[in-house]
């Protein structure tokens, strides 16, 4: 069955300019809605590797002339060409709203407005959602889907300029947040940039790891370092443009790693158990604080781990056979035990559920370990 996409509140022709992870990403979500996409890049093989995976025409393939007006341009570029190129988009298209979704909205905001840009039609935005990899070909009309979108009035963005922008992250599956351009970057220090940091220098700690020791890793390793690929080219940019914030944040984590430090030379003085569990539960804190799935309160879910034989088919009849059960599956994890024939699923449910859904998949032959 092919799915219907509901129509979308954005009118085109929208010109994407960066056709990487994030420009493409959202080309192939509006033309999943039937939205007309047309794609630049300074970079020919991004352009076109853009159009061929479907996000949209590229306007070098079809000459220069042929690209229609845009209703709204779309600034996918990297940050340090973000405000120039945001400029340069408002003059060019002085019909367009022209938004932006860098990962730092002050510092672009300020270069936009020093250059007497108009600010009625821009609008900073910053998708609240991405991936480790860079590139057309990471990219994913889907990616969007139930995450936040900070949308950032300029001071003087006008009531069309922010619907454009609001009605961007919407079709795309997006939950909107309006806050202003400092807000958000104080706040992304802390819930995005910081988590940057700390995966990359637990990550260099292994540069020198024997192999063999990697070997052994588990899931832990690889949930707190996933981020540690990200390119190093887009984060200097994104860290150099947010220091400030960012350094705050270090700060507080220098004094939590000192602490930890002092404890751990002395683990049998009095008070430096309670000091250890008190530093973890306060890491449990602070995690159960994350909002779950679509922005909701937090929320545990029930896990369960399901073998999965690695034949072809066999997670698409595992998934099939929950819905049958009648579960509604909340998330799912897939683990790889190196040099094993199978793989195992981790599937999470509501809790009160979980028993139910042992018992129903044991019946049916599926092997259940935890
Ligand atoms: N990667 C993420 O997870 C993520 C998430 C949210 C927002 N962002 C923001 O999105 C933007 C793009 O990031 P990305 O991950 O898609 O990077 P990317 O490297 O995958 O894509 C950037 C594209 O911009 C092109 N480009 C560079 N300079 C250009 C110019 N002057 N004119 C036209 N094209 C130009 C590059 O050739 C490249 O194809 C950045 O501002 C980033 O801060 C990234
Ligand atoms: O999942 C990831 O790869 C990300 O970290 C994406 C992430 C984030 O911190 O959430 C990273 C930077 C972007 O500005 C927005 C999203």
């Amino acid at each position: 069955m092919t799915e219907t996409p509901t129509p979308a509140a954005t009118a085109g022709p929208v010109l994407v300019i960066g056709a990487g992870l994030l420009g493409a990403s959202i080309g192939l979500g509006l033309r999943h809605l039937g939205v007309e996409v047309w794609l630049r890049d300074s970079s020919p093989t991004a352009e076109a590797v853009a159009q061929d995976i479907g996000a949209g025409r590229s306007c070098r393939a079809a000459g220069e002339g042929r690209v229609p007006e845009p209703a709204l341009v779309v600034v996918a570029t990297p940050p340090d060409v973000t405000a120039q190129t945001v400029v340069e988009a408002l003059r060019a298209h002085p019909g367009a709203v022209v938004v932006d979704i860098a990962s730092v909205k002050e510092s672009v905001l300020e270069e936009v407005r020093a250059q007497g840009a108009d600010l009625t039609r821009y609008v900073g935005t910053h998708p609240m959602a991405g991936r480790e990899k860079s590139g057309p070909v990471a990219a994913r009309g889907e990616l969007f889907t139930s995450m936040p979108w900070v949308v950032c009035d300029s001071g003087r963005s006008s009531p069309a300029a922010l619907a454009a922008a609001k009605n961007l992250a919407v079709d795309l599956g997006a939950t909107v947040t309006f806050m202003d351009a400092r807000e958000h970057d104080a706040t992304v220090a802390l819930i995005s940039h910081l988590p940057q940091v700390m995966s990359s220098l637990l990550a260099s700690r292994l540069q020198d790891t024997p192999p063999h020791h990697l070997s052994l890793a588990g899931q832990g390793l690889r949930d707190t370092t996933r981020i540690a690929a990200s390119d190093p080219n887009l984060w200097v940019q994104i860290l150099s443009a947010n220091a400030a914030p960012v350094v705050a944040s270090l700060h507080g984590v220098r004094q939590d790693l000192d602490r930890l430090i002092a404890t751990l030379e002395a683990p049998r003085a009095p008070g430096a158990r309670l000091d250890i569990a008190q530093l973890i539960a306060e890491g449990n804190a602070g995690q159960a604080r994350i909002p779950g799935k679509h922005g909701g309160a937090p929320r545990a879910f029930a896990t369960l781990t399901v073998l999965v034989g690695d034949v072809p088919g066999q997670l698409a009849r595992l998934l099939t056979e929950i819905g049958e059960i009648g579960v509604n599956l909340e998330d799912l994890r897939l683990e790889h035990s190196p040099g094993q024939p199978v793989g195992l699923a981790e599937v999470s449910v509501l809790p009160n559920r979980r028993k139910e859904l042992v018992e129903a998949l044991q019946e049916r032959g599926w092997k259940v370990v935890q």
